[in-house]
């Protein structure tokens, strides 16, 4: 079926299950099918050359347009907050609060920046963002094949926006719900709109005012990808799920987090900065017979 199932990155608790599911979203037509899919960290890199990649709000962080003072404490937020974000042993009750409050401090210290709309061109272009090798033909073949793609992302949807674009993958079957900033009259940001969708929320409950909402329980089988244990919530939305099949990107503490994600998930990616199982999966299922 899909040889890159062997990759030595893959783990699957149950392959025969997962070849099954796969199977069976072949079996359905296309007609059916959506992917859903996170942003930071699952459709980017993790890592480059041994350095962190930046997510879609490090990106702003680091720019030009913040202080050195800003970038301290944004930085600061960061280290206090990203390890509570993964911790293995604290629940989802426990994070919650503590993932709302970073980012809302982020989202202020970020407004008190007068960072413009003009500037975010740019700060994309000069980051050191990447997307994940096969990114082109991932998002070329889901276009071909008419699958939605719809991207649920607890980062800055104005930056991952602009990523897609410069990277020329933002194809029309692309639709984006995540954090949007909002600019005052003359271009500077004053904040964030609601609702604030952050790593424990990505679910319904955010979905619901969306247009998206609506399209999403049309396709009733879904490829989910994510990299955080927050992201499996993500297709909750979809009232008569028939198949899922949910694929993880295990980036970090990845000893620690193993047999979570591979209860979790259908199949596990370890340290695979590549998107090659997924559009191994994707050429299977969307290959005409
Ligand atoms: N101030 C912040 C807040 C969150 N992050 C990271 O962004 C990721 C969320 O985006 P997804 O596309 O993955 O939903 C999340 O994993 C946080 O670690 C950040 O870098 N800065
Ligand atoms: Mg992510």
């Amino acid at each position: 079926q899909v040889p890159e199932l062997e990759n030595a990155t893959v783990r699957m608790k149950n392959p025969e299950c997962v070849k099954e599911r796969i199977s069976s979203l072949r079996r359905e037509g296309t007609g059916k099918l959506q992917v859903i899919s996170d942003f930071d960290m699952t459709l980017t890199r993790f890592g480059f050359n041994g350095q962190r990649c930046p997510t879609s709000h490090n990106i702003i962080d680091n720019s030009r347009a913040i202080s050195e003072e800003g970038r301290k404490k944004l930085k600061a937020l960061l280290h206090h907050y990203y390890p509570i974000e993964i911790d293995p042993y604290r629940t989802v009750e426990d994070k919650l609060p503590l993932m709302v409050e970073w980012w809302t401090k982020a989202h202020s210290l970020l407004s008190q920046q007068k960072i413009l709309k003009s500037d975010i061109a740019q700060m994309v272009k000069e980051s050191e963002v990447m997307l994940r090798d096969g990114f082109n033909t991932f998002f070329d073949q889901l276009q071909q094949g008419n699958v939605p793609l719809f991207i649920f992302s607890a980062g800055v949807g104005n930056i991952l926006e602009e990523i897609i674009r410069q990277a020329q993958v933002y194809h029309p079957n692309v639709n984006v719900v995540s954090n949007y900033m909002d600019f005052d009259d003359d271009g500077v940001l004053r904040g964030f709109k609601s609702p604030l969708i952050h790593t424990y929320n990505k679910n319904n409950t955010v979905l619901e005012n969306t247009e998206y909402f609506q399209q999403l329980s049309a396709r009733t089988n879904i490829i989910l990808l994510g990299d955080s244990m927050g992201d499996l919530t993500m297709a909750d939305g979809v009232a008569n799920v028939h198949h899922i099949l949910k694929i993880g990107f295990l980036n970090d503490k990845v000893e620690e987090q193993r047999l979570k994600y591979m209860d979790a998930y259908d199949i596990v990616l370890e340290k695979d900065e590549t998107l090659d199982v997924v559009n191994g999966i994707l050429r299977y299922i969307l290959m005409e017979t």
